[in-house]
């Protein structure tokens, strides 16, 4: 996995914000067409994020007692999720030059900056990332993990575990969910890659002109999210409407990517999604993917063709299909298109 964000263009968005607050260089701002009139910010909306569905885990795998335990187990890692959100808090805080140390280059996506920042000329959003790679460990390229504040590799180690053990229960139900047993998407991924990115949203005094993170799918298999309990940014695109997904204390965000859409022959879509800012708060969210090993084929399962009399989308290998998407700037729902059978 490789991208080749030029940060020449793309500026660090929360130096900017403490440099001068009143500033918005015209490369940020974007027209939301969608939203004429209305700000999609406000409490306008509010009310169809009770529509998202909640599924309590420890329910899920109700009846297997193995798995019982592994969750009960995933559920103790609780306290370490409250340790990563204070050390990824003070990692923010720290100087522009010290969070550089952990920059990203550009022959990898990994570390600190601005992800997304595909070509210049494009609109920006108003976000930082810390992109880095956790699972399998080998995978893990120590240079570009903070070192400030002392005990954030270990509180990013613990929660990416405690993320990992959700992430391989949620498989294995979805694999019943679609007909299979139970670790049939397990073996198909090989070795779950887990990749996580902490966002960073700056405040911004005009929040409807710009946009945190631009709309887009997860191209891998599920994303697992942490979202700060105060503060909500996140908006899911249901039915033409951008929905606020508030946040809900203790409870993590489960997106399906572009993977499942592919197997399961688009019965079950990927989530198109966005981060919108506020005036008053920034925001911080955490995004654990889960993708198939890269050279994993990802097709639609026979019998889900079979029973939808049709094969809908090609065989893609999992790694040309992720290295192409970071090749354009996130743009809602299109990159799965270049995988539908007659694109
Ligand atoms: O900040 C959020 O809630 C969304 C993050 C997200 O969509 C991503 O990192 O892919
Ligand atoms: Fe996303």
């Amino acid at each position: 996995m490789s991208s080749t964000p030029d940060m020449a263009f793309a500026p660090n968005v929360q130096e900017l914000v403490r440099s001068d607050p009143s500033q918005i260089p015209e490369n940020f701002l974007v027209i939301r067409n969608e939203e004429k009139g209305k700000s999609n910010n406000t409490a306008d909306t509010c009310h169809l994020s009770s529509e998202i569905p909640i599924v309590d885990l420890s329910l899920l795998s109700r009846g297997h007692k193995e798995e019982l335990n592994k969750l009960d187990q995933a559920c103790k890692e609780w306290g370490f999720f409250q340790e990563m959100k204070d050390a990824t808090a003070k990692f923010f805080e720290l100087p522009l030059e010290e969070k550089n140390k952990i920059r990203m280059l550009s022959d990898d996506f990994q570390g600190y900056g601005q992800a997304y920042a595909a070509s210049q000329g494009q609109t920006l959003d108003w976000s930082d990332a810390l992109f880095l790679n956790v699972y399998p460990s080998h995978h893990r390229k120590l240079k570009f993990w903070p070192t400030s504040p002392e005990g954030f590799t270990d509180a990013i180690g613990a929660y990416s575990s405690g993320v990992k053990r959700v992430g391989d229960e949620l498989l294995r139900s979805l694999s019943l969910t679609l007909g299979m047993e139970k670790d049939a998407l397990l073996k198909l991924h090989q070795e779950v890659v887990q990749v996580l990115r902490v966002n960073y949203y700056p405040t911004c005094h005009m929040p409807d002109n710009v946009l945190g993170l631009s709309p887009h799918s997860d191209t891998g298999t599920i994303t697992i999210l942490m979202q700060e309990d105060n503060v909500t940014g996140l908006q899911i695109r249901k039915g033409g409407e951008w929905v606020p997904v508030k946040p809900i204390p203790n409870a993590l965000v489960v997106n399906v990517g572009d993977v499942i859409e592919i197997l399961s022959n688009g019965k079950y879509k990927s989530i198109e999604h966005r981060a919108v800012t506020t005036e008053t708060k920034a925001r911080i969210s955490y995004a654990s993917f889960l993708l198939p090993h890269l050279d994993v084929e990802v097709e639609p399962f026979d019998h889900i063709v079979e029973a939808l009399g049709s094969r809908r989308y090609k065989k893609v290998k999992y790694g040309d299909y992720l290295g192409s998407s970071f090749k354009g700037k996130l743009k809602g729902k299109e990159h799965i298109e270049t995988a539908k059978i007659g694109s």
